[in-house]
């Protein structure tokens, strides 16, 4: 699904992703763990094509991402990928049914189908009573429920996520927790998450931890 190989990002004389390679399988949870400024962002920012690399490739089902064009890999992004943030970035002006439904129109489909396609994913995260509230309206939980949901609109192969539950209190970051193990469950689909959370880091399938640029340990540890 997701195969990285000899992947190098350079901020001046400082590899912070030095010759990663990883291969992610269809329907995994993994965990990217590591101290403060161990390289995990910007790992995940190149897995997702936010960012380009100074050397290696990543193939997402299959799909050169740094081979595309950039109106193709813009494209990619929207419609092969999810991304959860920390801070949720849901448009303040729009309500939760219009935030989910966005990546659904900008794919070119209806607004009817971008608001069932939305009405039908709040009510998967539990906020089916909550879709004509603007993000002011809702809680900190809720946001990110909805942002959730919105990197859910399009099927995406993988959904990122960088420090989910950064800004949550326990409860609500055990609630995403759990949302995220239901929905590898429900939809098989594949997370990869970056995360200081080491309730989070133990759900996942796989953990993998970073240091200087480089992974340098693994464990699958679900259930232990
Ligand atoms: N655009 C940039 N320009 C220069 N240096 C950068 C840039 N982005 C990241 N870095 C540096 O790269 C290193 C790794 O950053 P990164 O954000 O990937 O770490 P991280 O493991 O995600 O840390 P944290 O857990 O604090 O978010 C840091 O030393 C950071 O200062």
């Amino acid at each position: 699904m997701v195969t990285v190989r000899n992947l190098v990002r350079r901020f001046g004389a400082l590899s912070v992703v030095n010759d990663v390679s990883l291969d992610i399988a269809k329907g995994e949870l993994v965990a990217i763990t590591g101290a403060s400024g161990a390289g995990k962002s910007t790992l995940l920012h190149l897995m997702g094509a936010l960012d380009s690399p100074d050397g290696g490739t990543v193939r997402i089902n299959g799909v050169d991402v740094f081979g595309l064009s950039a109106k193709k890999q813009a494209k990619f992004r929207n419609e092969q990928l999810g991304f959860v943030f920390q801070f949720h970035h849901l448009l303040p002006e729009f309500t939760a049914i219009e935030n989910v439904a966005m990546p659904v129109w900008i794919a070119g489909k209806s607004r009817q189908e971008g608001l069932d396609r939305a009405q039908e994913l709040l009510e998967l995260v539990g906020l089916g009573a909550r879709t004509k509230h603007k993000p002011s309206a809702l809680s900190g939980g809720e946001q990110q429920r909805v942002a959730i949901a919105r990197a859910l609109a399009n099927k995406p192969a993988v959904i990122m996520a960088d420090e989910p539950t950064g800004n949550l209190d326990s409860a609500n970051a055990e609630a995403v927790h759990n949302l995220f193990v239901d929905l590898q469950r429900q939809l098989g689909q594949t997370f990869i998450l970056v995360t200081h959370n080491t309730g989070l880091a133990a759900m996942a399938d796989r953990h993998l931890e970073m240091r200087d640029g480089r992974i340098v340990s693994e464990s699958r540890d679900r259930g232990a």
